[in-house]
């Protein structure tokens, strides 16, 4: 069943736009994804975080959950993704699932989310699954240096995640690198533009407004 919010909708008769924000953590990937939102927040769209989607983990214990692996593919139920993904391809709402970080696990409630003209999907394991990657129209990398990265990490997960400075580098050291050099950065080779530096880079988030704004236009 098809499901429509009060809000204008431009492109009834046509899927979504699906834009692609990837790269390591701490790269500025939700700093971009908000960018070029802002720049089209007349039009009907919307974020997705891939973190939405990590799996459930309430089976384990906050001990065990810390131990997992949470840069590797199988931390995230891509199933779900990709189906939420093609639900909104068919105008049916989803319940949007929401993550805790700072217990490592999917919160109880849900939000419905009702199917937009462009979403923005926002995570760093976008391009390693090729049934996802095939269904993006726009694939962007955010190429920032590990040492940046890791800097800006360290600041946020303090503040923001509840994390000491000693787990975030036992964490950074014992699966995030590994897993960003193995699942994350081969493959940048799929990305249709390479941003460096992440979200400050105005030239390369007005090159992006232009394209979505003239696929938009193709498709009204
Ligand atoms: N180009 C930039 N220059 C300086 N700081 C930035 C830049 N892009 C993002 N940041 C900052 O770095 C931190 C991480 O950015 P964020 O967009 O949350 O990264 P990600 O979503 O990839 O983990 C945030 O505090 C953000 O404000
Ligand atoms: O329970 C969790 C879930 C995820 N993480 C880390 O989060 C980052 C992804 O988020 P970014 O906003 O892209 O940085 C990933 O590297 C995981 O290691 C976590 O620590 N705990």
């Amino acid at each position: 069943m098809t499901c429509f919010e009060k809000k204008g909708w431009i492109m009834m008769n046509h899927k979504p736009i699906l834009i692609g924000i990837t790269g390591g953590t701490g790269s500025g990937k939700s700093t971009v994804a908000q960018a070029i939102y802002d720049s089209l927040s007349e039009k009907n769209i919307a974020i997705i975080e891939q973190d939405a989607y990590y799996k459930d983990q309430s089976h384990l214990t906050f001990e065990e959950r810390t131990k997992t692996n949470y840069d590797h593919p199988l931390a995230f139920d891509m199933d779900l993704l990709i189906e939420h993904l093609e639900k909104l391809s068919n105008k049916q709402c989803i319940e949007k699932p929401a993550y805790d970080f700072e217990n490592h696990n999917r919160k109880k409630e849900t939000t419905t989310f009702y199917p937009k003209d462009i979403i923005i999907l926002e995570g760093i394991l976008l391009l390693d699954e090729p049934k996802l990657r095939d269904m993006l129209d726009i694939k962007i990398f955010v190429d920032t240096d590990s040492d940046v990265r890791i800097i800006r990490r360290i600041l946020r997960d303090i503040e923001d995640r509840g994390r000491s400075l000693e787990s975030v580098i036992d964490q950074y050291l014992s699966t995030v690198r590994p897993a960003h050099l193995q699942f994350v950065e081969p493959n940048k080779k799929y990305a249709d533009i390479i941003i460096p530096e992440g979200g400050f880079n105005q030239v390369a988030i007005d090159i992006m407004i232009a394209k979505v704004k003239s696929i938009v236009q193709e498709r009204v």
